[in-house]
C-alpha cells in the first residue's frame, strides 16, 4: 500500500489511536520537549513506531506550505471504510466535505479534486456505482489533487449522508433551482456541500437526504454552471466565510 503523509498533533495522534500498525515512522521536531510532545512520543513508542527527532527545517521542508506543528508521520493508507470516521475525528476545527453525486466524466472529477485542494476541502466522497472512478484521466486533471486530497468512496451515499448528519455535519446540495441563494447559506459550521451530475443533478434521495439546498446566482442566458466550476464557487464561498469568521 502507499505511503502519505499525515501532519499535525490531531491527525497523527488520531492515527495512533485509529491504527498505529499502519504507521512507519514519524518525524518530530527535535528542539520541542512539551507535555504534548512527550505523550505523543510515548503513544508512538509504545506502539512500537519508530520515532526520529529532527530539524525543524526539515520537517518545514517536507510539508511544503502546511502546518506541521513539528510532528509528521508516513502511514500506509487506511482502508476507505475507515477513512472517513478517521477523517472526521482528525479535522481541527469544522469539517469541509465535498459530495459528489454520480458525476461520469473523468474530467470533472478531475477538476472538481483540484479545486476541492485549493478550497481546502477536508475530503471528496463520491458514490461507487453509477459514477466514474478516479482513472488516469481524472488524476492526470486533478494535478497532483488525487494524492493530496482524500477520496472516500462509498457503497450506499444516502446512508452515508445520513451518517454524516448524525457526527453533525450540515448538508448542502446545491441545484440550480434551489430557492435560497448560495450567499444566504452559512458554511462556517461542519459542512458537506452536495453536488449533482452533470445531467441530471442530484439523485431524488440525494436531494432529499440534504438539510438545505442552495443555488449560485446566474446572470446570464445558461441555465447552470459545469459542475467543477460550481464545486469551486461553493466552496470559495465557504473558505471566504470561514476566513471572515477567523474559523
Ligand atoms: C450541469 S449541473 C446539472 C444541472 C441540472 N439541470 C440540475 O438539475 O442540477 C451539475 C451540478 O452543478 C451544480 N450546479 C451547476 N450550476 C448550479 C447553480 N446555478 N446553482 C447551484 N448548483 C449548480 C449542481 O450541483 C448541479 O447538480
Amino acid at each position: 500500500m502507499k505511503n502519505k503523509m499525515i501532519f499535525g498533533f490531531h491527525a497523527v495522534t488520531s492515527r495512533l489511536r485509529h491504527e498505529a500498525s499502519s504507521v512507519e515512522e514519524i518525524f518530530v521536531d527535535a528542539t520541542r520537549n512539551d507535555r504534548r510532545m512527550q505523550d505523543l512520543v510515548a503513544h508512538a513508542k509504545s506502539a512500537g513506531v519508530r520515532v526520529m527527532p529532527v530539524e525543524a527545517a526539515r520537517l518545514d521542508k517536507i510539508v511544503g506550505t502546511h502546518r506541521h506543528q513539528g510532528v509528521i508521520a508516513f502511514a500506509a493508507q487506511l482502508s476507505l471504510a475507515r477513512n472517513l470516521d478517521e477523517l472526521l475525528d482528525a479535522v481541527e476545527g469544522p469539517p469541509l466535505l465535498l459530495i459528489l453525486d454520480g458525476i461520469t466524466d473523468p474530467h470533472n472529477l478531475g477538476a472538481c479534486l483540484r479545486v476541492a485542494d485549493g478550497a481546502g476541502a477536508h475530503a471528496v466522497i463520491v458514490p461507487k456505482d453509477r459514477a466514474v472512478g478516479l482513472n488516469a484521466t481524472a488524476a492526470k486533471v486533478a494535478s497532483g489533487a488525487a494524492e493530496s486530497v482524500p477520496y472516500i468512496t462509498v457503497t450506499n451515499l444516502a446512508r452515508t449522508m445520513r451518517e454524516l448528519k448524525e457526527r453533525g455535519v450540515w448538508l448542502i446540495g446545491t441545484s440550480d433551482d434551489a430557492d435560497k441563494g448560495l450567499y444566504e447559506a452559512d458554511f462556517t459550521g461542519p459542512t458537506a456541500l452536495v453536488m449533482g451530475s452533470e445531467g441530471e443533478g442530484m439523485r431524488r434521495l440525494t436531494r432529499e437526504t440534504c438539510d438545505l439546498l442552495v443555488s449560485i446566482p446566474m446572470f446570464g442566458s445558461v441555465e447552470s454552471l459545469n459542475v467543477s466550476v460550481a464545486s469551486g464557487v461553493c466552496l470559495y464561498e465557504a473558505r471566504r466565510q470561514r476566513i471572515a469568521k477567523g474559523a
